[in-house]
């Protein structure tokens, strides 16, 4: 028997939607029909992500957040909902600085009114970090094309992961590319062996540059936190941005700076609670009480 029903919050950040289920004092277990029924926008709540607070195993951390796609998988990392948790935490510790645990590390978040920034730490650049399928030396633009029918090609990704893979191609103008057909192709392209995300990237100024992203797991995202830092790391690394840049996005704009000093990504945005409810107690019906 699974005990009463369960709780969660429903945030975003910048659209980016996740609903958050606070498992702390309450042991649950997300199989992929059940995260896929949350996330299921007719069915159940919808959401692009389901993030669970668990308590942490490192003891310099306040929270372990646990992050699964809409398609049912566990990921490692997920910029949107740190800046959301870093708020919800910030509220309950009663003090801005918070320190958060995921499967990519250590993360540490700044809560400063309705912003959050988030160190989402050292980007990682070596082909076998991503991962590549094959050996590159230089991942600002790997060999790759693809060219849906009737679909200008995108070719030629910047390649970095931010403890999840991104793949980011550079293009004149976005307008011109419809990614929700280019998206999947390239999230499963064999080069790409954990899959990716896939960004489109439209340089406008030199710290102001227009993205539109096909999330791994998701599809396509209002807003994508880590495929922002990716972009702005891989914009620094081509020389279009010296170290700050507006991340645009369809929900927004995050501020990205990759400091120079000790190459961390600092990722600076809002997060937003939507509502509350509750998820059905049968849901959870096989799980131990
Ligand atoms: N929305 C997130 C990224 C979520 C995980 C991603 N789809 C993946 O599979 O790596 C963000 O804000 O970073």
């Amino acid at each position: 028997m699974s005990g009463d029903a369960v709780s969660y919050l429903k945030m975003n950040g910048l659209g980016n939607d996740f609903v958050v289920i606070d498992a702390r004092k309450r042991a649950l277990t997300f199989t992929d029909d059940r995260v896929r029924w949350i996330a299921d926008r007719e069915q159940g709540v919808g959401c692009d992500q389901l993030i669970i607070m668990e308590v942490p195993k490192d003891e310099e951390a306040d929270i372990y957040m646990r992050i699964y796609n809409a398609e049912g998988g566990e990921v490692d990392a997920c910029g949107n909902a740190t800046r959301c948790i870093g708020h919800l935490m910030a509220e309950e510790l009663g003090r801005p600085n918070v320190v958060i645990e995921t499967n990519a590390g250590l993360l540490r978040s700044v809560k400063d009114g309705d912003q959050v920034t988030v160190d989402m730490g050292v980007p990682r650049l070596q082909w076998q970090l991503i991962p590549l399928a094959e050996q590159f030396e230089d991942t600002t633009g790997i060999e790759l094309q693809i060219g849906p029918i009737d679909a200008p090609v995108l070719h030629t990704p910047s390649v970095v992961n931010v403890g999840n893979p991104h793949a980011i191609f550079w293009v004149d103008d976005l307008d011109a590319h419809d990614l929700s057909l280019a998206g999947p192709l390239l999230e499963n392209h064999p080069i790409f062996p954990e899959r990716a995300n896939i960004s489109l990237a439209q340089v406008i100024s030199e710290d102001h540059i227009k993205v539109r992203v096909w999330e791994r797991g998701a599809g396509l995202t209002q807003a994508c936190g880590t495929a922002a830092c990716a972009v702005g790391v891989a914009a620094v690394r081509k020389g279009f941005v010296e170290g700050e840049v507006d991340v645009e996005l369809p929900g927004g704009i995050l501020k990205i700076e990759w400091r120079d000093s000790d190459k961390h990504i600092m990722m600076t945005g809002p997060y937003e609670i939507e509502g509350e409810g509750e998820l059905p107690a049968d849901l959870f019906e096989s799980d131990a009480a």
